[in-house]
């Protein structure tokens, strides 16, 4: 089966090695020529385990192909895969001008042609399908692009990207004929998970209900977190208490710094949005959005409580991405930190494995106000405090003991609640962990 994949992003890229590499013949069309020369020569333009590999692999088997020819990717394919960004409007709402201008240019190129199935894989509002099926009439002035749109969202996290779509926990297709599912099941037949067939209003819900969700549970636990801190409670321990009962269940209830990320922030505002467009009382998101931002501060407070006044002190950001296992810096809580501690008055030097030139690409005023440091033991140095902001594994296995005795004070607040407390007390440390 031929197949073009419009945009080269984390989803995109990640959705076309992952077809190539199980035998179909993959076309990626991107617009952005810098990463359209970096593909085709072979080089993944984001760090995800065991992509790159693949790619190589499949680009130069030639199942797959890296374009910014959009009309021949189109005249050949059977099954156009829509991956291109859906970012946030100033109103919350999600920008459609990527999904429209690839649905201008699938119209244009295949009227008069045979059959093709467009399924939306970006994450968009409910009745995306419906508007492209408008437009597409629009487009086509009078003649007949023989279309079909379904609506296929990705369910895949970044760090693990090219393992959740090879092994997800269900796939969701919501898509109208027989022909379309027949289609889509062929795409789908290797994969051992349940398979959702919907309408595509219901798929495109699925995806918002399901992102909203999750930073629901995350917002709950961080609300909770913040009451063990005052009363001496543990929240691990809570979250573990709660998370045993299978109604619950035990995943994505850490407490830290907020969720980030280019999904979470954006598709909550987005759903939000959706709702209210309905009239309808989505205040539940407002609040999960309200918690979220505040968690900033709540660090803030916390690092008070050793340091007395934050003004002229130094301090250490360990983690600039929004996660581990990423360079991603995109709305990573680490800017809300960074800010709040400038605002304090109080220097930063932040490091992180992955992240530092992304985060200087994309907070550049934030960054031209900050140092940055190779590796934490260098951003300790002459600290008076250090702030773990991402769970990195080389913050658990950093040599706390030698990097103590080089900090101005040894004062370390864990955002992550990744390090054993009893220890770091032992080897001196004035230590704090989010939830406790
Ligand atoms: N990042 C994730 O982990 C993730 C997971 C699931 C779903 N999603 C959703 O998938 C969509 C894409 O997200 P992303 O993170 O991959 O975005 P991205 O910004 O990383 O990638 C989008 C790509 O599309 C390209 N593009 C834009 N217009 C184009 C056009 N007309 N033709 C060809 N290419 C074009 C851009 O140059 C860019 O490379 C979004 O809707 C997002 O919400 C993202
Ligand atoms: O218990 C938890 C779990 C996550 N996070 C934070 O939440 C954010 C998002 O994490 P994660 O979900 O792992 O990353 P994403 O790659 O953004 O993936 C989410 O967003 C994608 C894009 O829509 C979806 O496809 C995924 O299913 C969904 O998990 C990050 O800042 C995490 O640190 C927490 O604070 N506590």
């Amino acid at each position: 089966m031929n197949i073009a994949v419009f945009g080269a992003g984390y989803v995109g890229l990640v959705t076309a090695v992952c077809l190539s590499e199980l035998g179909f013949r993959v076309q990626v069309v991107e617009k952005d020529r810098h990463k359209l020369n970096r593909l085709q020569a072979g080089i993944s333009t984001i760090y995800e385990p065991g992509l790159q590999e693949m790619l190589i692999r499949n680009l130069s088997e030639g199942r797959l192909v890296f374009t910014e020819n959009g009309p021949l990717a189109i005249l050949k394919a059977e099954v156009l895969f829509v991956c291109v960004g859906t970012p946030s409007r100033p109103d919350g709402s999600a920008d459609m001008s990527q999904i429209e201008a690839v649905t201008k240019e699938i119209v244009e190129s295949s009227l008069d042609s045979g059959y093709k199935l467009v399924v939306v894989k970006s994450t968009v509002p409910v009745g995306t399908g419906r508007w492209i099926e408008k437009m597409s009439v629009l487009y086509a002035k009078g003649r007949k692009a023989n279309l079909e749109i379904a609506s296929n969202p990705e369910f895949l996290r970044e760090g693990a990207a090219v393992k959740e779509f090879m092994h997800p926990d269900r796939i969701v297709v919501g898509v109208a004929s027989e022909r379309g599912r027949t289609l889509m099941e062929e795409v789908y037949r290797s994969f051992d998970c349940p398979k959702l067939f919907t309408d595509s209003h219901t798929a495109e819900i699925i995806k918002y209900a399901a992102n909203s969700f999750l930073a629901t549970k995350i917002s709950y636990i961080n609300m909770v977190s913040d009451l063990c801190e005052e009363t001496g409670a543990d929240v691990a321990l809570v979250a573990e208490g709660i998370g045993c009962d299978r109604r619950i269940g035990a995943d994505f209830l850490k407490a830290g710094p907020g969720f980030g990320g280019s999904c979470f922030p954006k598709d909550l505002r987005a759903f939000a949005h959706v709702g209210r467009s309905y009239g309808l009382n989505f205040g539940l998101l407002e609040q999960v959005m309200q918690i979220n931002r505040e968690r900033s501060q709540r660090m803030i407070r916390r690092l008070r409580e050793q340091l007395w006044v934050l003004g002229g002190k130094k301090i250490a950001v360990l983690g600039l991405t929004f996660k581990p296992g990423t360079d991603d810096v995109r709305e990573t809580p680490a800017a809300a930190v960074i800010e709040a501690l400038l605002a304090e008055g109080a220097s930063v030097l932040a490091t992180d494995p992955l992240g530092i030139a992304g985060f200087r690409a994309m907070y550049g005023n934030l960054a031209d106000r900050i140092a940055f440091a190779e590796s934490a033991g260098e951003a300790l140095l002459g600290a008076h405090a250090a702030v773990i902001v991402t769970d990195w594994d080389v913050y658990r296995e950093l040599d706390w003991a030698g990097v103590k005795d080089g900090m101005e004070t040894p004062v370390l607040l864990d955002g992550r609640n990744m390090l054993d407390r009893a220890e770091m007390r032992r080897l001196g440390f004035a230590f704090m962990a989010v939830g406790r």
